[in-house]
């Protein structure tokens, strides 16, 4: 039988390696008396207030209240997101949460579907599938479990689509194909019907159902569902000012709302009403409503006394047989927590090198499709360079010129840098969400993206600058030699790379608006202490050591040093005087005879380094405090 006649059931039939991503996990997900407070003293805020609660595998549940009311909080205290300023217990299958495995075994997508533009629906399931798998599952194992995923959220068709070409509900059942990829045993979901149109919203949910009914736990927050789509939802979770008022079916919300002389309008939707009375429109009626659940350590249950939620978990909840067959994830055994924990004790589901290697590829695909973007960088750097080329005709050799000519050559110095560091921080602002997303699911480490990124960019640093120099060079009539070319050439690259990394460090630690404001203006101080603008002995000795750090000090050093030291032969002079005839006596007037050009390429070398790490902990501090 071929792979695309084989049925769901074959599948998870097939080889043991490929029961293995098919099979998943399933948790009892517990909590008690859970409290998370913002600030200190006098300024502190109780977001949430001794709630608890539980969510059973199998079940699809709704965590709903009004805006403000704590449900966001709730979630990512749950997917393990935050951590500080919280009281309480979570508990997994009755034992306490072990932080770092549970992470591995839960997946969070987010209210934004961000994901990266130019990569098709198929590529994309399978970088993450080689991320999430890793090297030891073989590609048709792969293969299989991405066209199960896909067939499972009707994204089959789509298999060869861009991602920017997806409708809204496409991207976000990609959003969540991508994360059941490594069978999660827990799916979070924060707002997963937001901007989608009801029938989406309607399907949307009722693919969250299936999959919960394969064994998981999935938990989306929802924020004023229709009664239609919450009908969908197997369990309710009503937040109200950072506690539970009610916990339950949803069909028995209307009756639980009843027995406190709540009486929903007819004609009117129950989920609003339980809203409006969450937002205290019918007075205060909170206070009776959550001790009636006990803050969520009850579940109301209509005619019968409400259940004890907690402590006892179901340790036996069966789905119906006639489930069985709807989804791609049969595998409903119940699996350890620490089941899944890979065996190498890898915390990602790649080795380093394998991590580094994919995102590679996936880096320069997303690059060289950005063709407009890459194309306009490219006829940027050509036209500019021919454009100096004529304004600055053939001055390279004359002594009268010379300044101008060093003028030409720290402008060229400044183009590169802005050119290499703008569109880095334009576009990273934006893949940066998409880093987030992914890091948070466990994708990948941090230092495997960023090593990765810098890899990526460094075949456009080398071109773009190369590109640029030659025509300039030439019609600007520099020593024809190709070590002074060299020179300046590696000079210019390296600016190319500090600028990529300014661009990068400023792209990882602000927005857009901070961002494009900051980044170029950082560069001023360095310009001015250059050497070009003014002397380095004329800087005041309390300002000397920003020449240090000045990558454009050491720009300007070495690329003069590198077209006029080396005993350059004498310029030539139209005139009867030419005072810079001997380009020493050039040198000396900007106090550069004492220079070296491998101190110029060493202290480059540094400030890239510099950037580079001040990026990856911008990165690394924007990760830890993104919610
Ligand atoms: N770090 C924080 N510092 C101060 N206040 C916070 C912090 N985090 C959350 N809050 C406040 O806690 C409350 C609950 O926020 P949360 O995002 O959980 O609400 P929500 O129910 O998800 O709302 P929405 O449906 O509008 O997204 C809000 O009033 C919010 O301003």
């Amino acid at each position: 039988m071929d792979s695309a006649g084989m049925t769901i059931n074959d599948r998870s039939r097939g080889t043991t390696s490929s029961r293995k991503y098919q099979e998943g996990s399933s948790f009892d997900l517990t909590f008690h008396d859970l409290s998370y407070i913002v600030g200190k003293g006098e300024n502190a805020k109780h977001i949430l207030r001794q709630m608890s609660g539980t969510f059973k595998s199998g079940k699809l549940t709704a965590i709903m209240g009004p805006s403000g009311a704590g449900k966001t909080s709730l979630m990512n205290i749950l997917a393990g997101l935050k951590k500080s300023g919280i009281e309480g217990r979570v508990d997994i299958n009755g034992a306490e949460r072990n932080f770092k495995t549970f992470r591995k075994q839960s997946a969070y997508v987010t209210q934004q579907d961000h994901l990266l533009r130019n990569l098709t629906v198929d590529e994309y399931m399978t970088a993450a599938a080689h991320l999430k798998l890793g090297n030891t599952a073989s590609e048709k194992d792969k293969k299989l479990t991405i066209e199960l995923v896909l067939k499972t959220l009707g994204l089959t068709n789509t298999q060869q689509t861009r991602v920017k070409r997806l409708s809204g509900g496409e991207c976000k059942r990609l959003s969540i194909a991508l994360e059941l990829i490594d069978n999660p045993a827990i799916l979070f979901l924060d707002e997963p019907t937001s901007g989608l149109d009801s029938s989406s919203s309607l399907q949307c949910v009722m693919l969250l159902r299936d999959i919960a009914r394969s064994g998981r736990t999935v938990v989306a927050t929802i924020h004023q569902p229709s009664s239609r789509l919450l009908e969908h939802f197997d369990h309710l979770y009503v937040v109200a000012d950072g506690s539970c008022m009610y916990q339950g079916s949803v069909k028995s919300l209307v009756p639980y709302l009843n027995t406190m002389n709540l009486n929903c309008p007819s004609h009117h939707n129950p989920t609003d009403f339980a809203i409006d009375v969450a937002s205290g429109e019918y007075g205060n009626v909170l206070p009776g409503l959550i001790a009636g659940v006990e803050n969520g350590k009850r579940i109301y249950q209509e005619n019968s006394p409400s259940t004890p939620a907690l402590p006892s978990i179901s340790h036996d909840f069966r789905l119906d047989e006639g489930d069985e067959n709807d989804t791609m994830l049969d595998g409903r055994s119940k699996k350890k927590e620490n089941k899944g924990k890979n065996k190498d004790g890898l915390t990602y589901g790649a080795p380093f090198h394998y991590q580094v290697s994919i995102l590679l590829g996936r880096t320069w695909r997303t690059i060289w499709r950005e063709n407009i973007l890459t194309t306009m960088r490219f006829a940027l750097h050509v036209c500019i360079s021919i454009l100096l080329g004529l304004v600055y005709w053939q001055i390279g050799d004359d002594a009268n010129e010379i300044f101008n000519n060093s003028g030409m050559i720290f402008f060229s110095l400044i183009f590169i840098l802005y050119v290499a560091m703008m569109p880095t921080f334009l576009t990273f602002t934006l893949e940066r969400e998409v880093l987030v997303r992914e890091h948070l699911n466990q994708w990948y480490s941090l230092k495997a993206y960023y090593l990765a990124k810098t890899l990526a960019d460094i075949p456009f640093q080398i071109v773009f600058p190369t590109v640029y120099l030659i025509p300039v060079y030439f019609m600007s009539n520099q020593p024809l030699c190709i070590e002074r070319f060299s020179m300046l050439l590696a000079i210019i690259i390296a600016m190319s790379m500090v600028g990529q990394g300014i661009g990068l460090f400023f792209g990882a630690a602000f927005d857009i608006p901070v961002a494009s404001y900051f980044a170029p203006i950082s560069c001023i101080p360095f310009l001015l202490v250059s050497g070009f603008m003014l002397k380095f002995n004329a800087i005041p000795s309390y300002l000397s050591w920003i020449t240090y750090l000045s990558f454009l000090h050491y720009g300007f050093e070495g690329s003069m040093l590198a077209i006029y030291d080396r005993e350059r032969p004498p310029l030539s002079c139209s005139q009867s005087y030419c005072h810079f005839r001997y380009p020493v006596k050039f040198l000396e007037q900007f106090d550069l005879t004492q220079s070296s050009y491998f101190l110029a390429i060493v202290g480059m070398l540094m400030c890239f380094i510099v950037v580079r790490v001040a990026g990856y902990f911008a990165l690394l501090f924007k990760l830890r405090h993104i919610r």
